[in-house]
């Protein structure tokens, strides 16, 4: 019965010979992916705001790969850059909605215009990227014939919200309505969404995060482990190909993407079954963690004598 029921039904999403858009793709996650795709034979094109970043990132994915890949130099907040860089960089297949910035801060302590700036970019950024693309990606898929995806990185912080990152939980849990929103209106268009909820990732920007992330982030973050670039790149990269729109990356993901599975489509019957035998255990283990993290907060607030 649920193989009947899984939504939309699955594609595969040949990377091959086709129109990869990364943006991000000078860095980190991004790159990782970057430099995988561009491995599989797609035609890749990366999108950041710092050329010399960009060049670097370019000269890398050549020397990894062979392949040389297109680079657009555009700061996602800004509408009408996007559009003119999604304009020079041509129709796109696959677009992958990567790039993002993560400031962990006490809300209370934190500055109104680091949370606006967050919201910005990891939002805002990515309804340009959207709008700018997607015409362009219709026709081509009438054209071609072929499925095409949209992908936006999330977080698993964009699962749960975790404590410093009031902002960007807020950014990233975003995301999700605008996911689970744009696939009703692209499917018919026969354009996949995946939404990609990694863990603590060692990329430069979370080298960078944890010159400022409270100590209590680090505690709550941890209990989901690190993953490495390259890693989240791969299972991200499978997510994308199977046209899955929930796209865990390591095993506590997992649980996580059956514990918050809400009314996200569904289109793996085995995930389907597993989704609906798992939801009161993974429900439990949910309250388990949650159990867990209160302890924490509770003994670190006694032990630091802060008032709450
Ligand atoms: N690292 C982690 O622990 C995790 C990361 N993620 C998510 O993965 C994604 C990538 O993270 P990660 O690889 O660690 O980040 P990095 O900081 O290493 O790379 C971020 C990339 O995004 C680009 N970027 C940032 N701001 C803008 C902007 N305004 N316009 C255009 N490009 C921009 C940067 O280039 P430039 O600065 O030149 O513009 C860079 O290429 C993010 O969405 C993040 O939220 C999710 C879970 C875990
Ligand atoms: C069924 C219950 C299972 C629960 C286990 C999983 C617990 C997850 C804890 C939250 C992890 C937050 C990682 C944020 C990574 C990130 O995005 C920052 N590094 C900034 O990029």
């Amino acid at each position: 019965a649920l193989a009947l029921l899984a939504r939309p039904r699955a594609k595969r999403i040949p990377l091959k010979g086709r129109h990869v858009l990364i943006t991000g793709g000078s860095s980190g996650i991004g790159l990782a992916m970057a430099t995988a795709a561009a491995r599989e034979g797609a035609r890749v094109s990366i999108l950041a705001r710092n050329v010399a970043r960009l060049e670097e990132a370019r000269g890398a994915i050549r020397a990894a790969t062979g392949q040389d890949v297109g680079v657009h130099a555009a700061d996602v907040r800004d509408a009408a850059a996007v559009s003119g860089a999604l304009d020079e960089a041509g129709p796109v297949d696959v677009l992958v909605c990567n790039h993002g910035v993560f400031v962990p801060q006490e809300l209370e302590k934190q500055e109104m215009e680091e949370v606006k700036w967050m919201v910005d970019i990891n939002l805002m950024g990515t309804f340009h990227l959207v709008k700018a693309a997607l015409p362009a990606m219709k026709e081509r898929t009438k054209e071609t014939g072929l499925p095409a995806s949209i992908a936006i990185m999330s977080s698993q912080a964009g699962q749960v919200g975790v404590y410093g990152y009031t902002a960007y939980s807020a950014s990233k849990f975003a995301l999700r309505g605008l996911g689970e929103a744009l696939q009703h209106e692209v499917i018919a268009d026969n354009i996949h969404v995946s939404l990609v909820f990694p863990p603590d990732t060692e990329t430069p920007g979370f080298a960078e995060e944890n010159k400022r992330r409270p100590e209590l982030t680090n505690i709550i973050a941890g209990s989901s482990g690190g993953m490495k670039a390259d890693d989240v790149a791969r299972k991200a990269l499978d997510g994308i190909k199977s046209g899955k729109f929930i796209v865990p990356c390591n095993f506590e993901g997992a649980m996580l993407a059956i514990a918050t599975a809400g009314l996200s489509p569904q289109s793996s019957p085995l995930m389907a079954f597993l989704e609906v035998i798992g939801a009161g255990l993974m429900r439990f283990a949910a309250m388990c963690f949650q159990f867990n993290w209160f302890s924490t907060i509770e003994n670190w607030y006694a032990k630091n004598k802060k008032h709450a």
